[in-house]
């Protein structure tokens, strides 16, 4: 254990180094390294003695030693997750997911986050979920967050009277109704959940549902029902969101006039907290007052601010207040479903570059979503033009890519999220070995002063990890932020992150590149590497020999080492 010790920055020019917490300069000056061959080449032997400060005890009689740095089988159980894939996953849970063993084949398969949609479902139903989400990271070792999505004020159909889909076909007649009835509803009736719909709509209006994915012509309006043509023909899902355009034009005022966070909404955030969620999404944001609002709402009622707030950005409004919105949220989701039905569709793909280079910029987590591989809830395998899609949010290095309705309700979750873990890996693998300037290339950013010394640690943490091809880069840290930042940099090799807290842990594990790893963490970082060390050869993710770069928030500084 010894050994790291002596590569430790600034170079070891002394034989008694002092203990790294006792380190006088909180920054410490970047070594002038040398290669990574020369260094591996300054092995230091196995009979160098352990300076006495290791907490390796040799007994006097000769009897067992105790190693207080070795990890312990609890620490190993509780990190059981091991993947080095730099993108997230997110996946939508619902009626195809929700069993424990559906749950645990996503988490095998690599799901980080678990993503619960309000605007489904009861409340039982999703609490039900989150524990057997719970009880599978308790019981298995995984990391992964759970996060709810708002309904938010948006104007959706009914539940189709139970059934799973509907399909409306090319001129069939179709009625919208307003009408409340506990009545089995007429074949090709609907309902609509907003009550002023049968005096807003006119005739001629174009209704879009799900964003588009079918497309109906008002031609009657009579009393509480809508008669509409179906013109473009597609699968009906329960709940679908509703927008009509007029003229070419999304009529937008109904929605502007609605609040963000409807009273129902406010009720799921309280379940939220109560339950102890990782990430609350919200849907339809207009500004940043209602994140800065319900984050506030949060901080009151959550102790240590456990809950990270993610902004949708989906309306016209989202895209124009869109740097005011990131910067009061902890990220963003770009819905790519309601955008394509708010703004024209051929300018999805530039406001979805735009929002990841920003989130990126602003240091925030930043998830693509919808439509993925919108097919394979039908079919078994992706179009080419999906797994394009896919490859270009992996290009973009998105931190996370989402599942919708492939595993919400699809006939393949497990495949569809077999296809975006490994599409992922690929491109991410040909993006490391093609690109590696280009991969460097950071944003400028405003971060705010206090956070000014971490970033630059990050920034040459990261180069230096990329000029030296170190095999890890290790970050300690208390908070998540230099984590966070080390991720925003997106280096090549993988980043393993320390934190003493399990909350801290699961949020980590939607950003960028990260592995996140729960252990107690000590004010002695020999101690805290040591036991990382083990840890991570016991998974076998490290062995002896590889060259690592650690980085601690406590002591602020870079350190460049061979794995003892
Ligand atoms: N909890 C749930 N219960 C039943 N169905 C669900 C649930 N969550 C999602 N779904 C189904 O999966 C589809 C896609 O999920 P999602 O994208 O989250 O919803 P939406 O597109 O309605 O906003 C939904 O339209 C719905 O049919
Ligand atoms: C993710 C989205 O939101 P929701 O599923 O809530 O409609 C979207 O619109 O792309």
């Amino acid at each position: 254990m010894a050994q790291a010790l002596r590569f430790l920055s600034p170079p070891a020019t002394s034989p008694t180094l002092p203990k790294l917490s006792t380190l006088a300069p909180p920054l410490f000056p970047l070594p002038s390294l040398p290669s990574r061959r020369r260094s591996l080449g300054l092995r230091v032997s196995a009979s160098s003695a352990p300076p006495p400060h290791l907490s390796i005890l040799p007994s006097d009689d000769g009897s067992a030693a105790i190693d207080v740095d070795a990890v312990t089988e609890a620490d190993l159980k509780e990190n059981g997750f091991r993947s080095t894939r730099r993108t997230k996953l997110v996946c939508t849970i619902g009626p195809a997911t929700c069993s424990a063993e559906q749950l645990e084949a996503l988490a095998v398969g690599g799901m980080n986050v678990a993503r619960v949609n309000m605007c489904h479902g009861t409340r039982e139903w999703h609490r039900q979920v989150i524990q057997q989400v719970r009880q599978l990271n308790e019981e298995k070792g995984f990391a992964v967050a759970v996060m709810m999505d708002t309904e938010g004020s948006e104007i959706h159909m009914g539940d189709l009277g139970g059934a799973a889909s509907a399909k409306a076909e090319d001129g069939e007649i179709w009625t919208f109704s307003v009408r409340a009835s506990n009545d089995p509803l007429p074949e090709r009736t609907i309902t609509v959940n907003y009550d002023g719909f049968a005096e807003d709509v006119r005739v001629g209006d174009d209704l879009l549902v799900d964003g588009g994915m079918v497309r109906f012509e008002v031609i009657e309006k009579i009393g509480p029902d809508v008669k509409c043509r179906c013109n473009d023909p597609g699968l009906l899902l329960p709940r679908a969101n509703l927008t009509f355009w007029r003229n070419g034009r999304l009529v937008q005022e109904r929605n502007a006039m609605l609040p963000t966070i409807s009273s129902k909404d406010w009720l799921d955030i309280d379940f939220a907290i109560s339950e102890g969620v990782d990430f609350i999404a919200v849907s339809f944001v207009k500004s940043a007052e209602v994140i800065t609002h319900l984050k506030s709402y949060i901080a009151a009622r959550c102790r240590d601010n456990e809950i990270s707030v993610i902004a949708k950005i989906e309306s016209v409004d989202s895209l124009r207040n869109l740097e005011d919105i990131i910067r009061a949220s902890d990220g963003a989701m770009v819905a790519r479903g309601d955008m394509g039905a708010q703004i024209p569709l051929e300018e999805v793909p530039s406001a979805q570059q735009k929002v990841v280079m920003l989130c990126r910029q602003l240091n925030k987590p930043v998830i693509v979503a919808s439509q993925l591989l919108e097919s394979m809830i039908e079919y078994p395998t992706p179009t080419r033009a999906e797994v394009a899609d896919v490859s270009e949010a992996v290009k973009q290095r998105a931190d996370a890519l989402m599942l919708s309705g492939e595993s919400a309700m699809g006939q393949y979750p497990e495949k569809a999220l077999n296809v975006l873990r490994s599409v992922s890996l690929r491109i991410e693998r040909w993006w490391r070995e093609e690109k590696p300037l280009e991969a460097m290339e950071l944003p400028d950013i405003a971060s705010s002063f206090s956070g000014k010394i971490s970033e630059e640690i990050c920034n040459s943490a990261a180069t230096m990890a990329n000029n030296l091809e170190v095999d890890a880069v290790f970050v300690f840290t208390r908070t998540g932020d230099m984590a966070s930042l080390l991720s925003r940099c997106r280096p090549d090799c993988p980043v393993f992150a320390f934190t003493s807290s399990t909350s801290i842990r699961r949020r980590l594990n939607l950003q960028w590149g990260l592995i996140p790893f729960r252990l107690s963490l000590s004010d002695d970082m020999e101690s805290n590497l040591n036991r990382t060390f083990s840890l991570l050869k016991a998974r076998g993710m490290i062995q002896s020999g590889d060259l690592i770069i650690a980085l601690s928030d406590t002591l602020q500084s870079i350190q460049v080492m061979n794995v003892p």
